[in-house]
Order: C-alpha cells, then structure tokens, then sequence
C-alpha cells in the first residue's frame, strides 16, 4: 500500500497522519511538500492533513489550494485517485474544488476542541465500507471553521446521492444538515472535519476508521 502525504507551510496534524498511516499499512508513507509539482507514481492514498496552511490566511485552506502540487493531487482526485482530507486537509479540498461547498467560521466563533459522536451516513464508498450506516464513532475535531455549508441544491444533491459519510450526532459548530464529511461524486475523496489520526492506540475509533479505510482501499 503506497501512500502519501502532502505537507504544507503550518500543517501540524502531517506527522499524526504519517504515523497513522505507517502503523496500518506496514509501510512509510511518502511526505511532500506544497512546493513539489508531481505525485510519484502508483499511490494508493494521498491524505490532506489538517493544520492551519499558509497561516489560514484569507480562508482556511484558500492559499494551500493555489499552491503548485494541488495542481497534481486534484488531477490525480478528478481521474478517480483515492483522496482523503481531513479538517484544514477538508478546506483544501473544498477550496480547490475537488469537492462542494464551503467551510465557514463556528457560529459561536470559538475554536472548538473536544471528543463529538458522529453517526455514519453513507457506507458506498471506501473510507466508510467498514461501518454499516447509522453505526456511531467518537473522533476529536479541532477547528475554528467547521460549518459546513452549500446551497440547498447542493445539499439535496449529496444527500440523495449518498455522499453525506459522517454527520455530528448534535449541533456542534453551525454545519448544515450536521455534515461532518462528504465524499465526491465518483466517492473516492473524502472530505471530513473530525480527526481519526488523533485516536490510534489498539480498538480506539480513529484505529478502526484507518484499518477499515485500507483494508476497503486494498481489496
Ligand atoms: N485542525 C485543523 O486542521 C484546523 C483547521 C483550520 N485551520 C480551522 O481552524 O478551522
């Protein structure tokens, strides 16, 4: 399993993500930087870590997005190459157009840091294959800008195609319909505010959410 993630000037959950992946796969994931142009070759998953890229400056994740080796990551998302972003990684994603929507600020405008219960929505796709619909998980999120939005539209659009893969079990943060994670419409990128890469210790929730997403990403 080859795997990747991409490093960005103030990421700080980059080396979370590399030892979460290490410790599924058995294998180094390859870290590269925002300035790179080209992905290697053959990756299986290429991960979005969060943190606060370029300082959060304009909007979480607006420069990451413009940055040179988005230009790859998206090319490689469009023709059905696994992606997953999590929290500032989710922002990227959204601000690059890899997937709808938009991340707005909290609506009580703090930063929030806690343990939330998610409700699994949608298992048709890699990363929630392992968890049958409805299943609950408990993840942190750490985030100023968690509030998902989208158009109506939008919003009906994902839901009736199945792409809504986590929802927050009670209003956190102002986000729509309590969307927590979207995949795109081929369901290979998934976009999700909360972090499993922060609970990896044997049986804990993120443990369970990386095992299952590689064994789906492998089969
Ligand atoms: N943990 C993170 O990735 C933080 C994301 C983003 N910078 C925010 O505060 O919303």
């Amino acid at each position: 399993m080859k795997t990747a993630v991409i490093v960005f000037p103030a990421s700080n959950c980059d080396r979370d993500a590399q030892v979460a992946l290490r410790e599924v796969t058995g294998q180094e994931p390859q870290m590269i930087w925002h300035a790179e142009t080209e992905l290697p070759e053959g990756l299986d998953l290429v991960l979005l870590p969060g943190g606060f890229a370029h300082g959060d400056y304009l909007r979480c994740g607006a420069i990451a997005a413009r940055s040179k080796i988005m230009e790859a990551v998206k090319k490689r998302a469009e023709a059905g190459g696994p992606t997953l972003g999590i929290c500032n990684g989710f922002q990227i994603l959204c601000e690059t157009g890899i997937l709808p929507g938009a991340l707005m600020s909290n609506t009580n405008q703090h930063f929030i840091s806690r343990e939330v219960t998610l409700r699994v929505g949608n298992s048709d796709n890699p990363f929630t294959r392992g968890y049958s619909e409805g299943d609950f998980t408990r993840f942190s999120v750490a985030h100023h800008d968690g509030n998902y939005q989208a158009s109506d539209e939008e919003l009906d659009r994902l839901e009736g195609e199945g792409r809504v893969a986590f929802r927050y079990v009670e209003p956190i943060n102002g986000a729509a319909r309590q969307i927590a994670g979207i995949v795109s419409e081929d369901r290979k990128t998934l976009g999700m505010m909360p972090h499993p890469e922060r609970a990896m210790s044997e049986g804990a929730y993120g443990r369970i959410f990386f095992e299952r997403m590689i064994e789906a990403l492998a089969a």
